[in-house]
């Protein structure tokens, strides 16, 4: 059993890209059950870190415990092993263009090997309604759908195995407000629901403050804050004032009820 609950664990963690310095001896627990945000400025290594933790790239220094043991040193198999039990919604590549919706979320399943296409068949069904798509879609190409489309349907593929851990970078990147507001609602609702841990990294502080459980700030290569959002506001940095204090900030907190 991992110690204190931690899904993710990860220790004096530095990350260079040649003499580019990104990390710093990064120190974080990221708890079962919880959704983690990580917040920071462009470049401050977010995507970086959750790359990390799905072992796609390795630190230069440090250890990353994943469901309780080390990715360093795991083999090919191991961490495929690991991978089929996180589901990943990334920025880039959403869904294959050339694969039709049913493919996209069918994809994960069938690389398994060990489901039928009966089975697969029922399961995409399921996925699809889980995000609130019709079955009606399943046929379709990703380029005849719209972008609110094709952000849910990722998630129906990023949750295709039951994920234990699912890591979103900038989910609602490119949505506006209110298929923001919808996907959010959604994210909140099947987290609830099936309660796996969240990582997520956002800019946009609604969709911030209306998913994360506690929130770990990067900046100047190090994490400068650790908590919930009411705990982090208190912290002195100049990223913490600018990003959760300023005008637009402050009114998102204060509709929220933090401030
Ligand atoms: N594979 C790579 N090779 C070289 N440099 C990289 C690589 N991956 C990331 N970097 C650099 O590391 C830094 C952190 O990148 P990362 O994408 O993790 O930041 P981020 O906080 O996610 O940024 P954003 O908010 O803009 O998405 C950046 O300066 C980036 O250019």
């Amino acid at each position: 059993m991992p110690k204190n609950n931690c899904i993710i664990e990860v220790e004096g963690l530095y990350t260079r890209f040649g003499n580019h310095v990104v990390h710093e001896n990064i120190g974080l627990c990221v708890q079962r059950g919880e959704v983690l945000t990580l917040v920071g400025g462009s470049g401050s290594g977010k995507t970086a870190l959750m790359r990390q933790m799905l072992g796609l790239e390795t630190p230069a220094q440090g250890t990353v415990k994943v469901f309780g043991e080390p990715l360093h040193g795991r083999n090919r198999q191991q961490i495929q092993n690991m991978r089929n039990r996180c589901g990943v919604l990334f920025q880039k590549g959403a869904l294959f263009s050339a694969l039709s919706v049913y493919d996209n979320i069918a994809l994960p399943m069938r690389e398994l090997r060990t489901l039928d296409e009966e089975m697969i068949r029922d399961l995409v069904m399921l996925k699809l309604e889980m995000v609130e798509i019709a079955p009606v879609h399943a046929n379709k190409m990703p380029a005849e759908l719209s972008g609110g489309m094709i952000k849910r349907i990722a998630l129906a593929r990023a949750m295709a195995l039951n994920p234990e851990l699912l890591f979103l970078d900038e989910p609602t990147a490119g949505l506006d407000p209110e298929l923001s507001e919808g996907f959010v609602r959604l994210i909140k609702t099947m987290q609830s629901e099936l309660t796996f841990t969240i990582i997520m990294a956002t800019h946009d502080l609604d969709t911030l403050v209306a998913l994360s459980d506690r929130v770990a700030v990067l900046a100047d290569k190090h994490l400068v804050a650790l908590g919930t959002v009411r705990e982090v506001i208190h912290t002195k940095h100049a990223f913490i004032s600018n990003f959760f204090c300023g005008v637009r900030g402050r009114k998102t907190l204060e509709n929220s009820s933090i401030l």
